[in-house]
Formats: C-alpha cells, sequence, structure tokens
C-alpha cells in the first residue's frame, strides 16, 4: 500500500470549452444541478489518498468562479493557467506543497471519475515513475480519403487515453519544462523525456465533455450511478390478552386471545411500517404516532403503514419491496399469508409478488414459545433512481 507518498491533484480547468458551446466554459455549466467542476473537485476531495488540490483557472473566469463555485475556494489552491494545457499543468507543477511526492494530473471536464480508478493508478505509481488510465481500442479502425474508406488501420496495441494521469513529482516538473507546447497530455510529455508510464485499466463511464451532446450523456450516467437504494428493518411485539381475535399484516383471525396495545396491535404491519421508517432514517411508528396521544388509541395500523409509504413517495422513493416474519406458536399464518400479502400490497400501493409473508415458531422458546406473545421481524427495501 502507498501510505507514504504525499499526493496532490492538479485539475486543470483553464480551457475555453469552444467545442462545447455555451455561454460560460463548460466546466462550469450544469450537470444534474451543479457545474461540471464541482463534480470533478468533490471526487478527489473525499479521496482518502489526496492532499492539496491545485485548481488552474484562467483569469477570464475569475467571475463565474465565484459565482458558481465561490464555496470551493477556501479547499483548494487556485493558479491561473496558460493558454495551452500544457503550460496550464505547468503553472499547476509549481503549486505543488513542499514534500509533495506524487501528482496526479486531471481534466476538469472529467466529472465522472470514480475512486477506483483513482486507487488503481496510484497503485501504479508505487513502482511505476508514471501510470495512467485508458481504454483499449474495440472498434475497427479506418483511414478514409474524400468520404471513402481509403485503408485499414491495425488496432492492435492502441488505446484512448483518459485522467488522471500520475506522475512521480520531480519526474514530471522536470519533463513539463521542455515539452512541446502542442502535447495532447501529460503522458505525451512524460514518454518523450524517457519516462516508464504504466497502463491502468480506464472507464467507459470517465468521458471527457468536449461536444454538446457530451453533457447529456454524463448526466445519464450520472443519474444511473447516484440511484439510491435503501433497506430498512423493524422488530416488534406485542403480548396477548383478553379478546377473541389477533390482527395480523391486516387480516383478522379469530382466535381465544387477542393482542394488546395502544392501537389495533397488528405486529406485523407495524413491523414493516418501522422497516419503511428505517429506510427513510426518519423516526419510527412511535415518533410519528406517540402513543400518549389518545387520538391513536385503538387506531387501524394501515393509518400508519399508509403513512409510512406515503413518506417514502413525498421523498422520492419507490417501495420495491417488504418482506415480514411473523414469529409465533399459534395462530397458524400459513393459510392467512396470501391474505395477509394482498392487503399489505393494497396498503403500500405496490404489486403483491413484492410483499412477502412468512412464520416460524421459535421452538417453544422464549415469551413467543410460551404464547405470551407474537413478534414480528421485517424488512424494506426503497429505491430512487
Ligand atoms: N489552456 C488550457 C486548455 C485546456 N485546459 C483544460 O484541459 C482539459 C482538457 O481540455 P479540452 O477538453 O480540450 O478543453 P478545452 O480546451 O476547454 O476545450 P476546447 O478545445 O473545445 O476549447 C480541460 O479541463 C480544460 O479546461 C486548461 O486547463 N488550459
Ligand atoms: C488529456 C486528454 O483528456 C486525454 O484524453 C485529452 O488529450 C485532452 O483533450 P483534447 O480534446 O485532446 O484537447
Amino acid at each position: 500500500m502507498r501510505t507514504m507518498m504525499q499526493t496532490a491533484a492538479i485539475i486543470v480547468a483553464a480551457g475555453r470549452g469552444v467545442r462545447a458551446g455555451g455561454d460560460i466554459p463548460k466546466q462550469f455549466q450544469l450537470l444534474i444541478g451543479k457545474p461540471v467542476l464541482a463534480h470533478t473537485l468533490e471526487k478527489f476531495a473525499s479521496h482518502p489518498g489526496v492532499g492539496q488540490i491545485i485548481l488552474v483557472l484562467s483569469p477570464q473566469d475569475d467571475a463565474v468562479f465565484s459565482a458558481t463555485m465561490g464555496d470551493w475556494a477556501d479547499k483548494l489552491t487556485i493558479v491561473a493557467g496558460g493558454e495551452t494545457r500544457v503550460s496550464s499543468v505547468q503553472a499547476g507543477l509549481a503549486a505543488a506543497n513542499e514534500g509533495t511526492d506524487a501528482v496526479l494530473i486531471h481534466d476538469g471536464a472529467r466529472p465522472l471519475v470514480q475512486h477506483n480508478l483513482i486507487d488503481r493508478v496510484l497503485a501504479e505509481l508505487e513502482t511505476h515513475p508514471g501510470a495512467a488510465p485508458a481504454m483499449p481500442v474495440t472498434d475497427a479502425l479506418w483511414r478514409g480519403d474524400g468520404g471513402k474508406v481509403s485503408a485499414i488501420q491495425s488496432r492492435t496495441g492502441l488505446f484512448r487515453a483518459q485522467t488522471p494521469q500520475g506522475f512521480h513529482l520531480d519526474a514530471i516538473r522536470e519533463a513539463n519544462a521542455t515539452a512541446p507546447q502542442d502535447a495532447k497530455d501529460d503522458v505525451e510529455i512524460a514518454i518523450g523525456a524517457g519516462l516508464d508510464v504504466a497502463i491502468v485499466e480506464g472507464d467507459e463511464t470517465n468521458i471527457k465533455i468536449t461536444h454538446p451532446g457530451d453533457f447529456l450523456r454524463a448526466a445519464r450516467i450520472l443519474q444511473e450511478s447516484v440511484m439510491d437504494i435503501r433497506t430498512g428493518n423493524g422488530f416488534d411485539v406485542h403480548r396477548f390478552g383478553d379478546g377473541d381475535a389477533v390482527t395480523l399484516c391486516g387480516v383478522t383471525i379469530p382466535y381465544p386471545r387477542g393482542l394488546q396495545g395502544h392501537s389495533d396491535a397488528d405486529v406485523g404491519m407495524h413491523a414493516v411500517t418501522d422497516a419503511i421508517y428505517g429506510a427513510l432514517a426518519m423516526g419510527d411508528i412511535g415518533q410519528h404516532f406517540p402513543p400518549s396521544d389518545p387520538q391513536w388509541k385503538g387506531a387501524a395500523s394501515h393509518i400508519f403503514l399508509t403513512h409510512a409509504a406515503e413518506l417514502a413517495k413525498e421523498n422520492g422513493f419507490t417501495l420495491t419491496h417488504a418482506d415480514v416474519t411473523l414469529i409465533c406458536e399459534q395462530p397458524k399464518i400459513g393459510p392467512h399469508a396470501q391474505a395477509m400479502r394482498v392487503e399489505m400490497a393494497r396498503i403500500m400501493g405496490i404489486d403483491i409478488d413484492r410483499v412477502s409473508v412468512k412464520a416460524t415458531t421459535s421452538e417453544r422458546l422464549g415469551f413467543t414459545g410460551r404464547e405470551e406473545g407474537i413478534a414480528a421481524s421485517a424488512t424494506a427495501t426503497l429505491v430512487k433512481a
């Protein structure tokens, strides 16, 4: 593990973004609600292997930076870039803190970079002065002339270059100092200076925003990757008392005793309700329907479950699954399980094949084994796409 290297990230964002178009340079344009550059910076700021973050900006963009991302300023070392990418990188290299061993040079216009890609580059820097991600070319390659295919180009050994490109600081500083200004990237500069650069596996989603259509592509990729999937669990117990029926998961079953509780004591429905609140991280039944409040005395539990399901919907989640296990010796649940699924699915507004009701005994052990009460355990899964 590379615990000894002090690594800085240099994010180059001084370009004009001519090909992408728009009123402001592409790095400041919004990508699902925040500037492209903010997405990029977040990835490096949250990576444990990255210390200093050097942001290279064009002096022409001081106002747009302050207006769109001013709150980032005190987390960064901001330096002025140049006319070419090479000169912008040079400015970044000059700003690395004393003691920095390695740098990751990354396009501000690649907002979808993932931590595991950064990890792969850092790992190779343990044994190489340079390391950079790339994707092997998989399409056939042609040469064209006048709108016609003029020759076939072998793709063997060809790669599409990505960033971040990582280097030992001293080595890339020396190489960059004499680099041609038209170099496409830092690997070109490094190998020009005779440095050994390892190729690490790139990521198909690590695209560079270059043309207008790339904003939509990037937004789609981000929306897929930010899918929020949550699982919550719930557990409840009610003791037996006088009565002639129990209500479990919305189904009333005749039985020589009843379940005691402030509400209708539907232990199964309470467990599912609490599982939904748990997935939302929004408290529990007691918090939403305090037992101290007389209006809930004897309340039907579908009120609670409906509230939890509505709350999930209001917060943008789809309830995709609920699973409850009733723990009791008696009554036997099997004959009623299907009716319970139907009723719970109806209340939650989801298909019955997304609702599971199971039962188990506790082998005559404990309070459920002694038939003093019934327990229920549940999970619920919520998805926000
Ligand atoms: N003088 C420059 C030129 C480019 N870059 C940065 O280098 C990255 C990759 O460059 P590219 O996609 O070519 O960006 P632009 O130069 O902005 O694009 P265009 O050529 O369409 O104007 C971008 O994050 C860009 O901001 C830079 O810091 N300084
Ligand atoms: C550095 C780079 O992102 C590697 O793929 C790329 O070369 C820079 O962008 P450009 O579009 O080639 O100017």
